[in-house]
């Protein structure tokens, strides 16, 4: 909270107080001198002109109620967008290196949840809680001020209540909320992960048994979301009942003691329903304590979530001086050994692999001996347990996150495609590419009939579902070719291409230039100009 905090300009978090308190205390003296209009007018005065002040101050208040309250709206909404649009930037930028190793063991949904729903749920720091709390205090503190003028006892007892309606009720329903708004927010993002899953698997919960089992879990989920929320309301109605009591106290109290100086004529009796309603009035100072404090809560538990994603550690860190981008364009791996995070035995150990500028080489090996991780270690997703990898010549642990990626691009063997068009993806690796660059990329790997069918700026799906998978893979592959970077990590780029497809593919790489590390599992598909590399436990 505090980090939110601290995104508040200050001069304009001053005004919105200011602007707040100004139109809770115009609305106290717009009740208290109504009432005082009211008494005076009753008693049938010869002349209007008696009244006339009070009119004009009740015309006044009123106006200028209204325009305060305004205002302070627009000074508030627009102060928290601005801090919204900040934390949002904060929260991603923290998220990005943590991507994608240390994002492994959290569930999309839950992350999709901490960057939009906690992230709006922090945007209440500022509006539901911070500027409620600051107002009241200036506009309670005023209010009890103004009383002590007319009536020091109905000041106190004002003090009093204004501090239980306030801070005390409001403090004892959050403790009692606490709970519930965990429960709730944790039920809450469950059940938008179990949404998430069942969208996004919808094809093959309804191939396995219709769906039934999804929405099993589903529907146990919106029971365990519904039965917080209950719970929640509960507290929301006792508090309320509090709410609307208090002020009728504050409102006897006046009413007795200010009636007592009336009756000795120390006070003038106008003053008497002024006293009353003023008041009853100035218990909207605290109104919105209520919410602000039960809002606390859900807030609270929106920070540690947001808290606790960010403070997590990325597994790959940059170099805070970072050699310059190297002029070099090969990859080498010398003595590498690596092991994932609590696996029982290393995936790869003294590993040594070079390819030079230009050359192309292909990793072989049966399924698991770790040909993917040996890419994943020259982009540097993980860093090797021991030993090097060098790009251009230089450690990757010394580059600059974004020069390493820069130096070597990766189509991973299910390429990710954005739900948008081909020019969009293909313009993901180039955005400079022209129409005719794109056509041509497409082309040359066999993707004119897609190209004719969808054309660049149709369609393609959300993840490019209205593509076929090896129509998804040349796509990706075409990404990686139109993009400068010197060194190519190919994960299975002919995996779901027919025969003739997967030669074309194969063929267009060895007339590349760049540095090419093919991984495959169609060795007998390779031209002899390929190097081939075998990894432990690969066959022959
Ligand atoms: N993120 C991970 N956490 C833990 N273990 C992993 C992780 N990724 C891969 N592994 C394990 O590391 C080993 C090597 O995986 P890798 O994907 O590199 O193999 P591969 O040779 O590319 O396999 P395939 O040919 O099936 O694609 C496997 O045993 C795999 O289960």
């Amino acid at each position: 909270m505090r980090t939110v905090l601290a995104l508040v300009p200050r001069g304009r978090g001053l005004l919105a107080v200011l602007l707040g308190a100004a139109a809770v205390l115009t609305g106290t003296l717009l009740l208290a001198t109504s009432g005082a209009l009211i008494t005076a007018a009753s008693r049938q005065p010869e002349s209007l002109l008696v009244l006339l002040p009070m009119i004009t101050a009740v015309r006044l208040f009123a106006v200028s109620r209204a325009t305060l309250r305004y205002a302070e709206r627009v000074v508030a909404h627009d102060l928290t967008l601005r801090v919204v649009a900040r934390l949002r930037v904060l929260v991603l930028e923290r998220l990005v290196p943590l991507a994608p190793a240390a994002l492994l063991g959290t569930r999309g949904g839950e992350l999709l949840a901490r960057v939009r729903s906690d992230v709006d749920e922090l945007q209440g720091v500022v509006l539901r809680l911070a500027a409620p709390v600051a107002v009241a205090a200036v506009a309670g503190g005023v209010a009890v001020g103004l009383t002590a003028t007319v009536s020091p006892p109905s000041a106190l007892v004002l003090a009093v209540l204004l501090t239980v309606l306030g801070v005390a009720v409001p403090v004892l329903a959050a403790r009692a909320g606490r709970g519930a708004a965990v429960t709730t927010a944790r039920a809450e993002a469950a059940t938008g992960a179990e949404v998430l899953d069942l969208v996004r698997g919808l094809a093959d919960h309804l191939a396995s048994d219709g769906g039934r089992t999804a929405l099993a879990t589903l529907d146990r989920a919106l029971a365990a979301q519904q039965a917080a929320e209950t719970r929640t309301a509960r507290l929301t109605a006792a508090t309320t009942l509090a709410r609307e009591g208090v002020p009728v106290l504050g409102v006897v109290a006046a009413l007795w003691f200010v009636g007592q100086d009336v009756t000795t004529g120390r006070t003038d009796p106008v003053l008497l329903a002024a006293a009353a309603l003023g008041v009853l009035g100035a218990f909207e100072a605290v109104a919105s304590l209520g919410p602000a404090w039960a809002s606390a809560g859900r807030i609270r538990a929106a920070a540690a979530r947001v808290t606790a994603l960010s403070a997590q550690t990325p597994v790959v860190t940059a170099p805070e001086q970072p050699a310059p981008r190297p002029a070099g364009c090969g990859l080498v791996l010398d003595q590498v050994g690596f092991s994932y995070p609590e696996a029982s035995s290393p995936v790869l150990a003294g590993m040594d692999l070079e390819v030079a500028p230009g050359e192309k080489v292909a990793l072989v090996g049966p399924s698991g001996s770790g040909k993917s991780t040996v890419l994943a270690l020259a982009l540097r997703f993980w860093d090797p347990t021991s030993g090097r990898v060098l790009l251009g010549g230089v450690p990757a642990d010394r580059l600059a996150l974004d020069d390493v990626r820069a130096a070597a691009a990766w189509a991973p063997q299910a390429p990710q495609l954005l739900g948008g068009t081909l020019a969009g993806n293909l313009r993901l690796a180039r955005p400079d590419a022209t129409p005719a660059q794109l056509e041509a990329a497409l082309h040359e790997l066999g993707l004119g009939e897609v190209l004719q069918r969808v054309g660049l700026d149709g369609w393609i799906g959300e993840a490019g579902e209205r593509l076929s998978a090896g129509e998804r893979a040349r796509v990706g592959l075409a990404r990686v070719l139109l993009g400068p970077a010197p060194v190519l990590l190919l994960d299975e780029p002919t995996a779901h291409l027919d025969r003739a497809g997967a030669d074309r593919v194969l063929q267009l790489l060895l007339t590349d230039p760049r540095a090419v590390l093919l991984v495959t599992h169609d060795e007998q598909r390779l031209d002899p100009a390929w190097r081939v590399v075998r990894l432990a436990g690969a066959p022959g």
